[in-house]
């Protein structure tokens, strides 16, 4: 789907990876891994095209990025901004009709769904201001449901929400992949990439290891070890 040729990401020029090379495969399911400040929302943003690499190439199997997901970070999300659950979810069918026309009934069919499977039937008219993190999560995962994009990127999707919530949208995230989107997530949680995602991509200040989890997690305890001893 994807290939990184010697991609060096940062901003302004200035080198925050070093140069990746690898493969993002139609139909995989990737966790991103690594300390703050490697560069793993960075990958994402250069993805979405949001921000070019410094060297190195990015190409896509088909010629053209294919239509992406994307959930940003909590952080980065305004939640002060005055609309309804069920706008934010409508947001996710824009691709497919256009800003101001009406909502087909498969449109409507489609949110109302995705509202139904994230467990917010009962708040689909709330403002989203009103909303405890777990159910502003749910509700990012509705829009993502509605977007049904080949590639899915989730940045650190588990952020402030309960265990139980993030079990049911890992299950989600599952129903994706298995689907047959394409899904990249940054994590912090080993134990959830060692049992969901195939494969892994660990990103260092100068290394990176991109392969199956079973070979690069065990890399990432060294690497923890090692700044832990020189720091
Ligand atoms: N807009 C920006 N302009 C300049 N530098 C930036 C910008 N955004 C991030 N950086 C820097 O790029 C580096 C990588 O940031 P990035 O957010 O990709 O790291 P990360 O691995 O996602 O970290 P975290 O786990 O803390 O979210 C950091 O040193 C950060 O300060």
């Amino acid at each position: 789907m994807i290939s990184l040729n010697q991609v060096v990401l940062g901003y302004q020029g200035r080198a925050v990876t070093p140069a990746l090379t690898g493969h993002i495969v139609q139909g995989s399911m990737t966790a991103i891994i690594g300390a703050n400040g490697t560069g793993k929302s960075t990958l994402l943003k250069t993805l979405l095209k949001l921000q070019a690499p410094v060297s190195g190439q990015l190409q896509f199997t088909d010629g053209c990025a294919p239509r992406i997901a994307w959930l940003p970070q909590l952080a980065e999300m305004e939640r002060q901004f005055p609309v309804t659950v069920y706008d934010v979810v409508c947001m996710g069918a824009w691709p497919a009709r256009s800003l101001f026309s009406a909502l087909k009934r498969q449109h409507r069919l489609r949110i109302a769904d995705a509202i139904e499977r994230v467990g917010l039937s009962a708040y689909r008219y709330q403002p989203i201001e009103m909303l405890s993190g777990g159910q502003f999560q749910r509700m990012l995962f509705a829009r993502l449901l509605v977007q049904n994009a080949p590639l899915v990127l989730l940045d650190e999707p588990f952020t402030g929400v309960d265990s139980q919530t993030s079990d049911f949208l890992m299950s989600l995230i599952c129903q994706m992949n298995q689907a047959g989107q394409t899904v990249l997530a940054v994590l912090h949680d080993n134990q959830r990439v060692s049992r969901h995602f195939p494969q892994v991509l660990l990103l260092t200040q100068d290394h990176f290891h991109w392969g199956d989890a079973a070979e690069v997690l065990p890399r990432y305890s060294q690497v923890s070890n090692n700044l832990a001893l020189s720091a």
